[in-house]
């Protein structure tokens, strides 16, 4: 008899997570690309909608892609030991206290998921104070927080794990009640230091270019924050090429959530919106856990914390909008979900030049 689920461990139900991640379909998006050229429009006048529109072609497998009706913000929370090191202004029961607030409807991530359309789910895998029980909230809480990445492992493989498993749970929950469309959110004091270790571990960059502000912070807090990146790396020393230990070394539980969320995503063709800089961390360990994920991921917005612009340039993505934003929560990504759906919608409801009677140049 074969191994049950059951019995894998997480690492190992990961590992076969990440497998189960096909590349996008590349014929639909030629189909995509040509149907482009029939349309009642100037060649390549819709510009980034237009390539927009044959990633999703390729995501979906068909040409035109179905045009994305149910839109969901998945938020994972969790807290962070490092931020015993000064690294944020604000304090650790924030993120208890902001949960408290997605769920009850009055963050920004609510009114701009109301915007939308979107449902939001809220996911806790690592708040320190603990969350109360809530129809939006669910708890798969590893640990109460990470320890302090500067001084030892933020985590070990294991929870790393079991946090990348409760994210891609919590996807497959909202997957299976018909989310077509998944943005990723997040909410953690202190979680653009891991964030910052993630990029530079995953691309190579250094921590001062890396490393930005956050929610706030002054010339003096941002050097030290940059020199608690450069000793987690040199501390860790981690390895692109063993992403869960990198998760656990220097990263975040809700990082690591937010990384199976979009594993789990990209294997059922489902595209993922990425927010801000610790969305695209996770997108980055979910790119080396699995190459052909990053095909499924679309990147919202330009976060203006410095390590999402590298991130981003890594992963191949353009940004859709660039207002500046840094939230995170999935602001930014949310906003840019009219886009996904015009870009769908561009493919399946224009005329072509033939259909409409209109001349071609
Ligand atoms: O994603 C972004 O663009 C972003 C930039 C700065 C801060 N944040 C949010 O602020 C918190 C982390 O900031 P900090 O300064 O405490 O590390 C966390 O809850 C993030 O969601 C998010
Ligand atoms: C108030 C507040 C709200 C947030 N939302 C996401 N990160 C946040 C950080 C703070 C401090």
């Amino acid at each position: 008899m074969g191994t049950t689920t059951e019995e894998m461990s997480p690492e190992e139900r990961l590992r076969g997570l990440a497998r189960g991640v096909l590349p996008p379909d590349a014929a639909a998006s030629e189909t995509a690309r040509r149907r482009h050229l029939r349309l009642t429009k100037p060649p390549g006048s819709l510009g980034g909608l237009e390539e927009l529109g044959i990633r999703l072609a390729g995501m979906a497998g068909a040409c035109p892609p179905p045009v994305p009706g149910r839109p969901a913000v998945l938020v994972a929370a969790g807290d962070h030991g490092v931020l015993g090191r000064g690294v944020s202004p604000w304090p650790q029961e924030v993120t208890a206290e902001m949960v408290r607030n997605f769920c009850r409807g009055g963050a920004a991530v609510n009114a701009l998921a109301a915007t939308v359309g979107a449902r939001v789910l809220v996911l806790d895998v690592g708040v320190a104070a603990g969350t109360e029980p809530h129809p939006l909230l669910r708890k798969a809480r590893v640990r109460p927080g990470t320890a302090d990445l500067s001084r030892g492992a933020a985590m070990d493989r294991r929870e790393a794990a079991r946090a990348a498993l409760a994210g891609a749970e919590a996807a497959e929950e909202l997957v299976r009640e018909g989310t077509d469309l998944l943005v990723t959110g997040d909410m953690g004091i202190g979680n653009t230091t891991p964030a910052a270790c993630l990029v530079a571990a995953f691309t190579g960059r250094p921590a001062a270019e890396v490393t930005g502000r956050g929610t706030g912070i002054d010339d003096a807090t941002l050097a030290l924050k940059v020199r608690v990146v450069e000793e987690a790396l040199a501390l860790h020393g981690p390895n692109p090429e063993d992403p869960l230990g990198t998760l656990a070394a220097v990263g975040g539980l809700e990082h690591a959530a937010l990384a199976g969320a979009i594993l789990y995503c990209a294997a059922r063709r489902v595209p993922v919106v990425l927010d801000g800089i610790s969305s695209c961390a996770a997108a980055l360990a979910a790119a080396a856990l699995s190459p052909p994920s990053s095909g499924y991921m679309v990147a919202g917005h330009l976060s203006a914390e410095p390590g999402a612009a590298v991130a981003l340039k890594a992963l191949g993505l353009k940004p859709l909008l660039d207002l500046g934003m840094r939230l995170g929560e999935g602001t930014g990504g949310l906003l840019a979900v009219p886009l996904v759906r015009a870009a769908a919608r561009v493919l399946s409801e224009m005329a072509t030049f033939e259909e409409a009677g209109v001349s071609e140049g």
